[in-house]
């Protein structure tokens, strides 16, 4: 079958979804040779956090380059396609085999990867924002506060415990909803306006609605408006009040809440008192100050039919 992706470089990272990626690596790599040809797709494994930045920056001569695995080889894919010229920038396709896969349910693909593989091959290139932030870029979310100490606490619980999936964030996001619920102090300055300060207990800006894997958390946010929506989670909220409001963010029925504050901005630079718990696509990202801008359309990427 003529696919219209073109050359294609498949950048797998193995250790994803506790090592399920490289199994995924192989099927996904078997349906698409099966569909376009043996030539047509080459495969390479990430060896170590930060390896996919370099494969995609130097994936020359390729039309599509798909990152398997979940937000994080996702969010350093991206970071490396973005350091290549525009003219030979190739289109950014998924095969989502992550924890959270929260750029996936924004960009519409399926978690099973026979069935990603299926839309990417009757996919067509869409332009997207991306945002920068202290000179990363990210496709979906960076955060402070609540749901980036939950994503943190899950990897130092993960290696503790050796727990998984759904149980190992239950336990992370119980503990910090009764024991951390911290509201942090920041100093806002949104598309160069007049710095506001405030308290939080989350902060998020967001290209997607989506966050911390499947929050709802900008319901009406469009990866593709040139425009960044931020929510911003103000004290006091107590403990049921906090649980409530996450359990209704799950369907982005949060919004009607008098602590949430919802904005639209192109730039925006803020400061914390001290470093806040902090991620972007799921990474952590250490400072107290970050100057975060958006960029249009910046990277075409595959989405499902
Ligand atoms: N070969 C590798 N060995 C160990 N870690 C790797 C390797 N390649 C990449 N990584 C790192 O693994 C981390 C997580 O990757 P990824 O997001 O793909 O999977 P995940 O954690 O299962 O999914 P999610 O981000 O949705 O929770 C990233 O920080 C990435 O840099």
């Amino acid at each position: 079958m003529p696919s219209q992706l073109g050359t294609m470089l498949l950048i797998a990272n193995p250790a994803a979804q506790n090592g399920r990626g490289a199994d995924a690596a192989t099927e996904a790599a078997h349906l698409l040779r099966t569909a376009v040809g043996e030539q047509a797709l080459d495969v390479v494994l990430t060896e170590r956090p930060g390896h996919a930045v370099a494969l995609a920056a130097a994936a020359d001569g390729y039309d599509t380059v798909l990152a398997l695995g979940g937000d994080g080889i996702i969010h350093e894919v991206a970071g490396g396609l973005m350091e290549r010229a525009v003219d030979v920038r190739p289109a950014l396709g998924i095969v989502p085999v992550g924890s959270g896969n929260d750029y996936a349910r924004t960009l519409g693909m399926s978690c099973k990867v026979e069935h990603a593989c299926a839309q990417l091959l009757n996919a067509a290139p869409h332009p997207a924002d991306l945002g920068r932030v202290n000179g990363h870029w990210f496709v979906e979310t960076l955060s402070f506060g609540l749901d980036a100490a939950i994503a943190l606490d899950t990897v130092e619980r993960r290696k503790r415990t050796g727990r998984t999936g759904t149980i190992l964030y239950a336990e992370a996001g119980i503990d910090q909803l009764l024991h951390h619920l911290d509201a942090r102090r920041y100093t806002a300055s949104f598309d160069g306006g007049a710095p506001v300060a405030g308290a939080s207990i989350t902060f998020a800006v967001q290209i997607g609605p989506s966050y911390g894997g499947g929050f709802k958390i900008c319901p009406n946010a469009r990866f593709d408006d040139g425009l960044f929506d931020v929510c911003i989670a103000h004290p006091p909220i107590g403990v049921a009040g906090a649980a409530l409001i996450f359990a209704l963010a799950k369907s982005g029925r949060h919004t009607g809440f008098k602590q949430m504050e919802f904005r639209r901005v192109r730039t925006l630079h803020v400061e914390f008192d001290e470093v806040p718990p902090a991620q972007m696509d799921g990474e952590l990202i250490e400072a107290t100050t970050f100057d975060v801008s958006i960029e249009p359309r910046a990277l075409n990427v595959l989405l499902p039919a």
